[in-house]
């Protein structure tokens, strides 16, 4: 585990250009696996997820070259081979539930551990995953240690209703469609930003899929995915880290400037900065916050109820997000409550909001209420192995003058590459500690 420590108080100020999105990635990544031909990424991030990923394809016997300097990737997945008895999926990481479509589409077998795991969110279910399977033909067996899947003469189309909007197992669910025998339809299929250009990247392979970014999509199947002579992709910018930099610059009082090429999917982001008294102004391409004085919670027009962030399955405001907004909440004047509808593990941090001198009170596993604008203070704290709880304490450290310590900052580097040399070019001063 490693810690970060922060000077703050300064302002941070700037132009920067965000990475690709880790949940888009990661999805990608898997899907080239369903292609014997060459296929070139750009702008992929040098994150430990795709590390992991690409450590895996090497072991299997796929071509791997990558230049995180220059962001290119270059995967050819030709001699591939894959044996359960001993290749194991990488068990610190959800998405490895992903490399079984592929596995099953060119092997007839797959292998996942029982231990699959991602941020400490709650339950990370894999009964969806592997409904989805058993509905293409998999025959799953059950050992201590792992699931074993196969599937005899190929992945068949089907009609599935999921239970919830689940972000992996639709895309589970396409990977699986896309070379089986006939069309498959999915209902109650999620849509985020990132769900939607993994459904690009497998239109660029050749899948026909409709429906993308609605809630009904359907996949004729095709024989082969991919072209002899190779195809490029470049990943769009992340707007899990529009937002994170937006947030940092407006918590320290700064102004970030971040490049925004979809903007369109940032109306309710921008109602849910203007909640904290920050407009998000969108030009040209480029976003920027502006702040009137010190952040302030809106008041709402109903009389005698809290005004309030919610987050769910898009088009809902993402709960990847929500940490973002709790830091916010802790700096702004006012109470705001924050209602995560997916999670009921994400939400139990608020006693190392209270080592900063923040109030929050955590009502139920799924609800907090931040009364915010108390004085802060700098403070050694602990983040939880969640991604943007680990930056949302960062962010509080950065607005509070003085010396802070991020104990366990280590999930920042599975999703932000080189996120604390980033912030120091935008004026921050903070350092990665290795620490026990
Ligand atoms: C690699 C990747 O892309 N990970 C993302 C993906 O995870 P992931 O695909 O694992 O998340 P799901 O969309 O499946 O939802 C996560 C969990 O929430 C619960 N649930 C969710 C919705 C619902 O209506 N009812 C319900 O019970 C389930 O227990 C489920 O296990 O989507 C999550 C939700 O956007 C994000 O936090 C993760 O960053
Ligand atoms: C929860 C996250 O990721 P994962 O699903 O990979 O754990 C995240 O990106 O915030």
């Amino acid at each position: 585990m490693a810690n970060l420590i922060v000077h703050g108080g300064t302002p941070l100020t700037g132009r920067i250009v965000p990475s690709a999105n880790k949940n888009a990635v990661l999805p990608i990544l898997c899907a080239t696996l369903l292609s014997p031909h060459p296929i070139r990424l750009l702008g992929i991030p040098e994150i430990t997820d795709v590390r992991k990923i690409l450590e895996i394809f090497r072991t299997l016997g796929s071509e791997v070259k990558v230049n995180y300097a220059t962001g290119v990737l270059e995967v050819h997945h030709a001699k591939t081979h894959f044996d359960p008895r001993t290749h194991h999926l990488p068990e610190e990481m959800r998405s490895s539930v992903m490399l079984v479509p592929p596995l099953l589409a060119r092997f007839g077998v797959a292998r996942i551990e029982n231990d699959v795991q991602g941020c400490t969110l709650g339950v990370r279910e894999i009964d969806p995953h592997v409904e989805v399977m058993e509905r293409f033909g998999g025959v799953v067996e059950r050992s201590r240690s792992h699931l074993l899947i196969q599937v005899a003469g190929g992945l068949k189309a089907n009609h599935h209703w999921l239970d919830y909007a689940s972000v992996t197992t639709t895309e589970n669910f396409v990977l699986c469609a896309a070379l089986a025998e006939g069309t498959s339809t999915l209902m109650n299929s999620a849509s985020e930003p990132h769900v939607q250009e993994f459904c690009e990247f497998m239109r660029l392979l050749g899948a026909q899929i409709e429906g993308v970014g609605t809630s009904r999509l359907t996949v004729h199947g095709v024989k082969s995915l991919g072209k002899p002579e190779g195809v490029e992709f470049r990943f769009a910018e992340d707007f899990h880290e529009a937002v994170t930099f937006m947030a940092l610059g407006a918590i320290t009082g700064g102004c970030i400037t971040v490049k925004n090429s979809a903007p369109e999917q940032f109306p309710l982001i921008d109602r849910t900065f203007a909640k904290f008294g920050v407009q998000v102004v969108h030009q040209d391409g480029w976003s920027h916050t502006v702040v009137d004085g010190p952040l302030k919670v809106r008041e709402p027009f109903t009389k005698n109820i809290l005004q309030k962030v919610e987050a769910a399955p898009w088009p809902y405001l993402p709960v990847d997000l929500l940490p973002i907004f709790v830091a916010l909440g802790v700096k702004a004047e006012g109470s705001m409550m924050y209602w995560n509808k997916v999670y009921e593990g994400a939400m139990g941090w608020t006693s190392e909001l209270s080592k900063f001198g923040g109030h929050a009170f955590q009502s139920d596993p799924h609800r907090i209420i931040t009364f915010g604008g108390k004085p802060l203070q700098p403070a050694e704290v602990e983040s939880p192995y969640i991604i943007r709880v680990a930056i949302a304490l960062l962010m509080l450290a950065c607005s509070i003058p003085g010396k802070s310590v991020i104990r366990n900052a280590t999930p920042v580097r599975r999703a932000h590459p080189r996120f604390a040399e980033n912030i120091t070019a935008l004026g921050a001063q903070v350092e990665w500690v290795e620490g026990d």
